[in-house]
């Protein structure tokens, strides 16, 4: 039996000014993680929140906090996520010099290390990573904002990352990230993804709607 994909909802597309109501909403609706995207204004184009906030959202939900980190540099603030309460830490490779060294802080601190590619970025860069990681998530839009389109080419990607993973024989998540509809979900599951992020998909037509678009991206 092929174990249900794990829905991810980004908070990215929240109700800012409601963020532990919404979070609530969204463990409650049925969602396996809570995604938080931190951007910088600086690695990418927008700004979003530290780890204050994720502090301050913790005690509304006991599912795993899975924080993308979206930062350069990244490796002085990973102690502070990891204290205010993430559980999976995912950074870009291109955001520092020593991604290695990063993971292994991560890890040092007890949490889920994940790397993250860029819809530029090859499945090559795992190489020496992939026997230290928990988690790869596959960016499908290229990141800084919601609501964008999947991009397309990133199929390949996941298949050819399914296939890295199945060869260590770890128990590795693959997470696809961007534009992910109850169109493009099928897609992402199909090439071999198991945990999907979706903020647009999810949190659209409000709070009394979670639980159905959590339930039509896994295709239930
Ligand atoms: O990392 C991200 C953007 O950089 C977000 O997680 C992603 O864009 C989710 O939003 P949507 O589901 O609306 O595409
Ligand atoms: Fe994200």
């Amino acid at each position: 039996m092929t174990s249900p994909v794990r829905i991810a909802p980004s908070i990215l597309s929240a109700d800012f000014a409601r963020l532990g109501e919404e979070v609530r909403a969204i463990d409650a609706a049925g969602c396996d993680w809570i995604h938080v995207d931190v951007m910088d204004g600086h690695f990418v184009p927008n700004i979003t929140i530290g780890p204050a906030v994720v502090k301050a959202l913790r005690p509304h939900s006991a599912k795993p906090f899975d924080v993308h980190l979206m930062i350069s540099p990244v490796d002085q603030y990973v102690q502070d996520f990891a204290e205010a309460g993430a559980d999976i830490i995912s950074f870009h490779p291109e955001a520092g010099p020593h991604p290695h060294r990063t993971v292994q802080l991560i890890k040092s601190l007890g949490k889920m290390a994940g790397i993250v590619l860029n819809p530029h970025t090859p499945a090559k860069m795992l190489d020496y990573l992939i026997d230290d990681i928990d988690l790869v998530l596959v960016m499908s839009v290229n990141p800084g904002f919601g609501g964008q389109s999947f991009i397309s080419s990133q199929l390949r990607k996941i298949e050819a990352i399914r296939k890295m993973i199945d060869k260590t024989g770890r128990d590795i998540r693959l997470e696809v990230d961007g534009g992910i509809t109850t169109q493009t979900a099928p897609l992402a599951i199909s090439a071999g993804a198991d945990t999907l992020v979706a903020g647009t998909a999810t949190f659209k037509g409000g709070a009394g709607q979670y639980a159905a678009n959590i339930l039509a991206l896994r295709g239930e």
